[in-house]
């Protein structure tokens, strides 16, 4: 029993070596003026898979997420070292271009935050911005994404309405729309369900877990049984460092450090 246990975590780690990792962080650190928000954070992020960061408030979870997309330089006090890669390319090199990082890299975020336009016009936004002007592919576009978004059905004959009549679940899987609508290769969701109902919540569960067939998934999430429930690996924060980093499965039940198992079994935080 034992040995094919061994045997299976052996063919394991072998398939996990294949996978491609999209986001490599080497050694990152970032200071909000003299505050340092993260200390040395190495993680590799793989592709098709969801990957939870969980924590406790202000341990850097968001600060970390932003680095990803580099939204984070918006904020003028913000400093930063080292480096992280994505798909092998340090996106802090004064070379690499922004906006080409951001159609490659979508974010949804905590509140939902559809523009005040139809439902058709926040899916096509991004397309129209990237030079599509074709009514028919914008067409194609709009309903793949709403489809891709779970949200298709219920919004099908209401194209043209505007987006705040729809509910916040809906609103948010739109946004989730929106995201898809630019084709990008990773999704980043800022504790995309906070705002929603326990049943959207579970729709937009199920969701994450469709799209990485497709995608890579970062999400930020407080809550740890939408962690456990969702993700292929965790990265517990606390005080801006990483204490762990595993599968979920082995970091919910067998944990190695103190720390992430005095969080997950709810001593602190
Ligand atoms: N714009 C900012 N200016 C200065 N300090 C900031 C800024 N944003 C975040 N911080 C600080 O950085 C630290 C990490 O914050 P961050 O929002 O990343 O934590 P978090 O884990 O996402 O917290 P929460 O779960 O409460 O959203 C905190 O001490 C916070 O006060």
């Amino acid at each position: 029993m034992e040995v094919k246990i061994m045997e299976r975590e052996q063919n394991q780690d072998a398939t996990d070596k294949k996978k491609s990792v999209v986001y490599k962080t080497d050694n990152l650190n970032l200071w909000y003026g003299k505050d340092q928000a993260l200390k040395n954070i190495d993680l590799d992020i793989y592709e098709n898979e969801v990957t939870a960061i969980i924590g406790p408030s202000g341990c850097g979870k968001s600060t970390y997420i932003k680095t990803l997309n580099r939204m984070v330089e918006l904020i003028p006090i913000v400093k930063t070292s080292g480096k992280i890669l994505y798909r092998g390319k340090n996106i802090f090199e004064k070379s690499y271009g922004v906006e080409e990082l951001r159609t490659q890299v979508g974010m949804v975020f905590q509140k939902p935050n559809p523009f005040p336009k139809s439902i058709y016009d926040n899916v096509a936004y991004g397309p129209r911005i990237h030079g599509i002007k074709d009514k028919k592919i914008l067409d194609e576009i709009v309903e793949t994404s709403l489809k891709g978004a779970a949200i298709w059905d219920e919004v099908k004959d209401r194209l043209k309405e505007n987006a705040y009549g729809l509910s916040g679940g809906q609103q948010q899987r739109l946004c989730i729309a929106r995201c898809l609508a630019i084709e990008p290769d990773v999704i980043l969701m800022d504790e995309p369900t906070s705002a929603l109902d326990p049943i959207s919540t579970i729709k937009v569960e199920e969701l994450v877990q469709e799209l990485k067939m497709n995608y890579s998934i970062i999400i930020v999430t407080h809550n740890m049984q939408q962690a456990a429930r969702i993700s292929d690996r965790t990265a517990f924060f606390l005080n801006g460092e990483v204490v762990e980093y595993d599968k979920t499965n082995k970091l919910f039940s067998n944990p190695s450090d103190k720390r992430t198992e005095d969080y997950i079994t709810g001593r602190f935080g």
